[in-house]
């Protein structure tokens, strides 16, 4: 997927909130999107996701499914959790989205209309949406805000998943809540401009999180599985902070 010069302004005669942005993502990438308030994250984030288009330049490549959570999800709409995610996914041609309730912990919402969903339950019903498709592309903006302490340490083992097979993660965070994945790119909105930057330290926190990095002895151990279950297997262990890699292929 491409960028190329892609600017972006709301209205006729208002200024750029989008100034430049090139860029190109890979499969497999991991992005976090940084950026102060009001620098265009979101709106960089409604472009990529075909939401919005762009004032002038182009965006080419994108997969052919996107999964968009939004920052703040639309709750005026008269459904229960349930009526709404079994209608997404009719119209995602009948995507299971009950494994996707089951790992974010949503079983106490599935009977709660969407109109009475605290900010963080809603979220987890933006993010069931999102990830059921199996998305090519999966767009996360501010995903950790509001979220209890069990879906915020599910979900980066979630991204690592989907880029391991092959899909394109970006998020917006402020909170670091992906740093611990391997090789995650950072991009910010500065002054309307899209900058890439090197890969970013943990935070303390992530890193008192990460059980490699802690100083404790440390211990190898050997796991046996099947090669199609390689990669979404070391994804999610090295979401979880553990360094993990291939030795050999048997048979
Ligand atoms: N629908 C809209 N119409 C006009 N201007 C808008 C619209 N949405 C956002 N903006 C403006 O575009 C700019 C960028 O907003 P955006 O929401 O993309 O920033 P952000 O980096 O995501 O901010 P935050 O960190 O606060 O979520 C802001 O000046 C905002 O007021």
């Amino acid at each position: 997927m491409r960028l190329s010069k892609v600017t972006f302004r709301y209205r006729r005669r208002e200024p750029l909130i989008i100034r430049s942005a090139d860029a190109r993502l890979s499969p497999g990438d991991v992005i976090e999107l940084t950026g102060v308030n009001g620098a265009g994250k979101s709106t960089l984030l409604r472009l990529l996701a075909g939401l919005a288009r762009p004032t002038t330049g182009t965006i080419s490549g994108r997969p052919p499914v996107v999964g968009f959570a939004p920052d703040r999800f639309p709750v005026g709409q008269p459904f229960t959790v349930t009526a709404y995610l079994r209608h997404m996914s009719r119209v995602r041609g009948g995507a299971r989205w009950e494994p996707w309730a089951e790992r974010l912990t949503m079983g106490h919402l599935l009977t709660v209309p969407l109109g009475e969903l605290s900010k963080g339950s809603a979220h987890k019903v933006g993010l069931a949406q999102a990830l059921m498709a199996d998305p090519g592309l999966l767009i996360l903006d501010e995903p950790f805000a509001g979220l209890d302490a069990d879906t915020r340490e599910v979900l980066p083992s979630i991204a690592a998943e989907v880029a391991a097979g092959g899909g394109i993660v970006i998020a917006s965070d402020h909170q670091g809540g992906l740093r611990a994945l391997p090789a995650v790119r950072h991009w910010s909105v500065v002054d309307g401009h899209l900058k890439e930057g090197t890969a970013v330290e943990p935070t303390a926190e992530v890193a008192d999180r990460a059980p490699a990095v802690a100083a404790v002895p440390q211990v190898t151990v050997a796991v046996t599985l099947p090669v199609g279950e390689l990669q979404p297997f070391l994804a999610r262990m090295r979401g979880e902070g553990y360094q993990a890699r291939e030795i050999e292929e048997t048979g």
